[in-house]
């Protein structure tokens, strides 16, 4: 029987990360072929022209699972009856910005988006935040969207996790579908966590630890880790433009993983820490390990914790409460 479309909203559609990510989705890459998609897009008034070009190339690409596309500058209208809600749509940090300004500006954003989609989208609507400050932006869009599950929010860690997997790839001589068990923990930050501990790379047909394969604790412990918490700033420095296409690929993966099902294989993604056993204080949005099925994400505990890692799990955790701290009393301010 043919599946019934699901209505799928991207926000920042007229910018550089939708103008890959929605080809994706379009073309059933995501969800896959055989599901029907309504595709909305939502972007600010400025960007109306750029987002109907965007539109006209996706009608010219004739992907077969495109039910529908719409570009709406009314946020109403994008998130009513909303299955899933890619809000990749933030201020952007700008020269002379602190962190915290950055942070002031979306929590009005995503605290106005929350309570909307509260409102209107569908009560199991899955909400992947990738917009930055990603973590903090999907804390303050869940607390104000109380009647839609708190399972049912997520901020993007993907993309550092791939980033991570390639790294333990070229360093162990193998392509990236041979490396499994990478974890980000924590923040979408430089304060986060790339974990290759637990990792294992299946190397010419045997399965061996991530760290045996590499053969350079050093590394593991220091460039691997600067690296991968840099690389944003690389791409940056490079393109004079922040990562896009990659983003894409992390967002499609982890919204595949989310919604179809991870298979076993653990995947990063920050969610609510609700319970873990790591020692992540309650009610962060936090990247853990997880597996996904049926919908549903469920933490990996129990892994062994060293010394050098708990420590860098408490680093990363000590940010997200400081950042979750700001905004609620910016958002407490701003309410009085
Ligand atoms: N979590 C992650 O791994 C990553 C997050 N990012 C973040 O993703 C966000 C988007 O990146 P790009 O596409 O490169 O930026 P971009 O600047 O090319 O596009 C952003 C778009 O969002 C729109 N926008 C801003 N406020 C909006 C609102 N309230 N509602 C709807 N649309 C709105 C803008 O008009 C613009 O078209 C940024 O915050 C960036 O820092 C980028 C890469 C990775
Ligand atoms: O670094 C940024 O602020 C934007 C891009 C980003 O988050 C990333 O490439 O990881």
């Amino acid at each position: 029987m043919a599946k019934s479309p699901m209505r799928v909203v991207v926000t920042g559609a007229a910018g550089q990360i939708s103008y890959s990510l929605l080809a994706l989705i379009a073309r059933g890459d995501v969800f896959g072929r055989d599901q029907p998609v309504d595709l909305v897009m939502l972007d600010l008034p400025f960007a109306k022209d750029a987002m109907e070009g965007v539109v006209m190339e996706l009608t010219d690409c004739a992907f077969p699972s495109l039910k529908s596309v719409t570009a709406t500058c009314d946020q109403t209208e994008a998130f009513t009856d909303i299955d899933v809600a890619v809000l990749v749509g933030a201020f952007p940090r700008k020269p002379g910005m602190e962190r915290n300004d950055m942070l002031a500006k979306n929590a009005e954003i995503f605290k106005a988006q929350g309570a909307l989609l509260n409102t209107v989208a569908k009560k199991t609507v899955k909400v992947l935040v990738v917009g930055n400050p990603a973590n903090t932006n999907c804390l303050i869009a869940q607390k104000y969207a109380p009647t839609i599950p708190k399972q049912n929010f997520s901020a993007l860690t993907r993309l550092d996790q791939n980033r991570a997997t390639a790294q333990i790839a070229a360093k162990a001589g193998v392509t990236s579908d041979k490396v499994t068990g990478i974890t980000i923990w924590g923040n979408h930050s430089a304060t986060q966590y790339p974990d290759a501990w637990h990792g294992k790379v299946n190397k010419d047909g045997a399965e061996v630890a991530a760290s045996a394969a590499c053969n350079d604790n050093a590394w593991l412990k220091s460039d691997f880790i600067t690296t991968v918490q840099k690389r944003g700033a690389a791409v940056l420095a490079a393109r004079k433009l922040s990562s896009a296409m990659s983003a894409a690929k992390a967002i499609g993966d982890h919204l595949h993983d989310w919604i179809c099902g991870s298979e076993g294989r653990w995947v990063s993604m920050a969610v609510t820490s609700d319970g873990n056993k790591y020692g992540v204080p309650e009610g962060l949005i936090y990247s853990f390990p997880v597996t996904c099925q049926d919908g549903t994400w469920t933490v990996v505990n129990g892994l062994e914790i060293s010394e050098f890692s708990r420590e860098k799990l408490t680093v990363t955790a000590d940010e997200l409460s400081g950042e979750a701290k700001y905004a609620a009393e910016f958002l407490e301010k701003a309410s009085a």
